[in-house]
């Protein structure tokens, strides 16, 4: 089994996030699954809107992509002992004990966490245990962009599916600086 687990923060899943996964779907040789995990509490102390609203909406996303293996894998507050954030050391680690014993697991980033890589805690012990791929960014789409777009009232259409952004309407999300 070849594993790629896309780690990521979802606030919101966007249309950069989906062709960062089609970008590894059409990887070689194949992914047999791809893992999309939604971070729960952040390394970096990035601020999220509640981990079952980003859960909901990565659901919806995920339901409106034709890739019949990737699977919407929210495990990381298995991990939380409600203080500290979830590294990739441990996620990795996790994934591979508890779920995949004898699979070959590779994290996916984009370029800018491969730009901070050696940032990341224990980075060297994760090239020395696991795979690596970098995803370039074809779709120059963020999650903060859309925020910044809700916040002005701007549309949101082009940067999220339909289903996601009929959540975040109906749900009034990313209206207001507190949720930014
Ligand atoms: N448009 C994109 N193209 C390629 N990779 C992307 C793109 N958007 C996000 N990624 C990658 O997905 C991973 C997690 O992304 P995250 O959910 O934090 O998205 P983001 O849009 O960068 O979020 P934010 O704007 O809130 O910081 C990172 O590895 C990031 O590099
Ligand atoms: O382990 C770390 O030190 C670490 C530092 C920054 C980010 N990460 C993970 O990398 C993934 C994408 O993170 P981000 O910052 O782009 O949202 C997500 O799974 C994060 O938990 C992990």
């Amino acid at each position: 089994m070849n594993i790629a687990i896309f780690g990521a923060a979802f606030n919101p899943p966007t249309f950069g996030h989906q062709d960062a996964i089609e970008y590894i779907n059409s990887h070689e040789p194949a992914f047999d699954s791809i893992l999309l995990v939604p971070s729960y509490a952040h390394a970096f102390s990035k601020k999220m809107i509640s981990y079952e609203q980003r859960i909901a909406m990565l659901r919806l996303f995920a339901d409106q992509l034709s890739i019949s293996k990737i699977e919407v894998f929210p495990i990381e507050d298995q991990l939380s002992d409600g203080t500290n954030p979830i590294y990739t050391y441990d996620l990795m680690s996790y994934l591979q004990s508890e779920y995949y014993p004898d699979a070959k697991l590779t994290f996916v980033m984009g370029p800018d966490n491969h730009k901070n890589w050696h940032k990341f805690y224990k980075s060297q012990e994760i090239l020395e245990n696991w795979n690596i791929l970098v995803v370039p960014e074809r779709v120059e789409v963020r999650s903060t962009d859309v925020r910044n777009n809700l916040l002005n009232r701007n549309e949101i259409d082009k940067q999220v599916p339909k289903g996601v952004a009929d959540y975040i309407h109906t749900h009034g999300l990313y209206l207001c600086e507190s949720q930014q």
